[in-house]
């Protein structure tokens, strides 16, 4: 069997032309633009990549975009500030402060500080909490987006054996509480998976991942998942990205697993588009409530 792949760049096209029209009726009504608040610290090669996607993707779908590139020596105190102000500013939205943030500056004190309403990246823990109750505010964006290439592969999670690599606070661990949940919490088809969650710590991994008929790997080692990991006919879903000497891969070794896969993402051009415009969606969706107040 070769793999159907999931054109991820295609799906948040798609995507793209909905949150248009819906941030175009918002600037109709309200006679305003979402805006986003983009916080990048440091010199970070690969945050520099995503940041100016995520700048181009509002400029395409009509959100205005307020960057703020501030220096690697920049202290915590002063990012304290600037989050401040921001949660103050009524033409900001939702703020987003791109990871990693340099060494000397503990990250969670300054997510916590986010107003909750403003948190499109759905880090807050009161975001968490309610994705967690099956309640949400916001969706954390990267396990939207997984979940919108499913739903809109026509791949369906119900009472599937779902396999996450991966618990970390960003893909991991989100990904697991939104594929577990009963009842549709994102405008796509519920999820209602069966759900494990493999780690560093997880023995047999392996024998673990043959028996998942939808495979998520978001570990960050490049072309870990290889063939013999696989059942037959699974989709696969490669949320790494690793840059390499030969240029940038998945966690995924694609060519080979794509031969007994059903359906595969490829890296890039998979999930990270849609990481992007769910983002743009939650901006939106922030924009919409501050103005419903
Ligand atoms: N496409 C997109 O939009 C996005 C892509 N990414 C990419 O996804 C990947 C993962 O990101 P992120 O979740 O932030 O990464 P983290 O490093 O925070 O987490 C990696 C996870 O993989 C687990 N892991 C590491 N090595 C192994 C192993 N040998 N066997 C089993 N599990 C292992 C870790 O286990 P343990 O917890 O035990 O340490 C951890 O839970 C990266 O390549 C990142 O660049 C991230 C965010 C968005
Ligand atoms: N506060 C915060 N929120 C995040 O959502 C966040 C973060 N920090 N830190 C880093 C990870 C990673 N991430 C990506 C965003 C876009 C692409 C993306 O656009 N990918 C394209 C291009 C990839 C490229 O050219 O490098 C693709 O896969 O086709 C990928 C990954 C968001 N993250
Ligand atoms: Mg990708």
């Amino acid at each position: 069997m070769t793999a159907k792949i999931l054109d991820g760049k295609a799906i948040a096209q798609q995507i793209e032309v909905e949150i248009h029209e819906r941030a175009a009726a918002f600037e109709a009504r309200t006679g305003r633009r979402p805006g986003l608040a983009a916080v990048l610290v440091g010199d970070d090669p690969a945050s520099q990549v995503y940041v100016r996607n995520k700048e181009r993707a509002c400029a395409r779908v009509g959100i205005q975009s307020h960057m703020h590139r501030l220096p690697d020596d920049t202290t915590a105190a002063e990012l304290m500030a600037l989050i401040a102000q921001l949660n103050a500013d009524p033409a900001v939205s939702g703020i987003l402060v791109q990871l990693p943030l340099p060494a000397g500056i503990d990250p969670t004190p300054i997510l916590d500080a986010i107003d909750p309403a403003k948190d499109v990246d759905c880090f807050h823990p009161q975001n968490v909490g309610l994705v967690s109750q099956g309640r949400p505010r916001f969706l954390p964006c990267t396990p939207h987006g997984v979940l919108q290439i499913l739903h809109r592969s026509g791949i369906s999670a119900a009472g599937k054996h779902a396999v996450i690599i991966g618990r970390s606070e960003i893909v991991g661990k989100p990904m697991a509480l939104m594929l577990m949940q009963k009842d549709s919490t994102c405008g796509s088809s519920a999820a209602n998976a069966t759900v494990t969650v493999c780690h560093s710590r997880t023995a047999d991994m392996p024998a673990i991942c043959r028996t998942a008929d939808i495979l998520i790997a978001a570990i960050g080692k490049p072309k870990f998942v290889t063939a013999d990991m696989v059942k037959p006919g699974a989709a696969v879903i490669d949320v790494g990205i690793n840059r390499t000497d030969d240029g940038l891969c998945g966690d995924v070794d694609f060519e080979s697993v794509k031969e007994v896969a059903s359906a595969i993402t490829p890296v890039p051009g998979g999930v990270g588009p849609l990481t992007v415009v769910m983002l743009m969606e939650n901006t939106l969706r922030a924009a919409e409530w501050q103005a419903a107040q």
